[in-house]
């Protein structure tokens, strides 16, 4: 198949292509991965894998469209962040975050039926390890979040999709920025038997700095 994902990820991925950590069997889910491309420095950045225009015409454009359109949602979603933890509306702007931006897209299509007694997922639990995911889905339930991943046995809970709105997912790295104000959340996709459709937007740095981090740990010692 022409568009089958490369080494570093983009394009596509057939069912079962994909385990989430701590699984066995891999996810019940087929996805296609638009990474960011450019003059950028690191290895992730590199010519994106496109469907031929004479099978899909315009979908190359209308994907880079709304890619640059969800990042543009994601900083101003940080400037929120930003203000909620009392500094400066622009404080994630910096290069060090998101000022230069890497971005995971993916177009992601579920089916079957989940069954987490046997470990068989749409996607398997984990958290996104970059600053935020931004999350649009269909009107098919499958997303479940677990609020507190210490307490066992685990409590999942579904997340309704609104329509129109998105479901904005903090990710590990703003768990770390923030010292903890900022939960990471643990989430997974159930599968009913019905086609599921959704699109994920993962928004980190280019590079993550770790001269930052120490930064961010004094300033949220500070916080509390
Ligand atoms: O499809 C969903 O609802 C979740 C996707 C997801 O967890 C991810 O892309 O990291
Ligand atoms: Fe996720």
């Amino acid at each position: 198949m022409k568009v089958l994902k490369n080494e570093k990820h983009q394009g596509y991925s057939p069912v079962l292509s994909q385990i989430s950590d701590n699984q066995i069997h891999g996810d019940y889910k087929e996805s296609f991965f638009i990474g960011i491309e450019g003059s950028n420095d690191t290895p992730f950045c590199r010519a994106n894998i496109w469907p031929n225009p004479d099978v899909l015409s315009g979908w190359q454009a209308t994907m880079e469209k709304y890619h640059q359109e969800a990042l543009r949602v994601c900083k101003a979603i940080a400037r929120v962040l930003a203000l909620a933890l009392n500094v400066d509306g622009d404080y994630f702007d910096t290069p060090e975050m998101l000022g230069n931006p890497l971005t995971f897209m993916r177009l992601l299509h579920y089916e079957g039926m989940s069954d987490p007694s046997k470990g068989i997922y749409g996607c398997g639990p984990h958290s996104d390890f970059g600053m935020m995911t931004l999350l649009g889905t269909d009107s098919v339930m499958g997303l479940q979040i677990c609020k507190d991943r210490d307490v066992k046995p685990r409590k999942w809970e579904y997340i309704l999709s609104i329509k129109g709105a998105y479901i904005v997912n903090i990710g590990d790295l703003l768990e770390r920025w923030s010292n903890g104000i900022f939960k990471s959340t643990l989430h997974r996709v159930l599968g009913n038997g019905q086609d599921r459709y959704s699109i994920s937007l993962l928004a980190k740095p280019i590079r993550v700095y770790l001269h930052k981090f120490f930064r961010h740990v004094h300033f949220s010692v500070r916080l509390l």
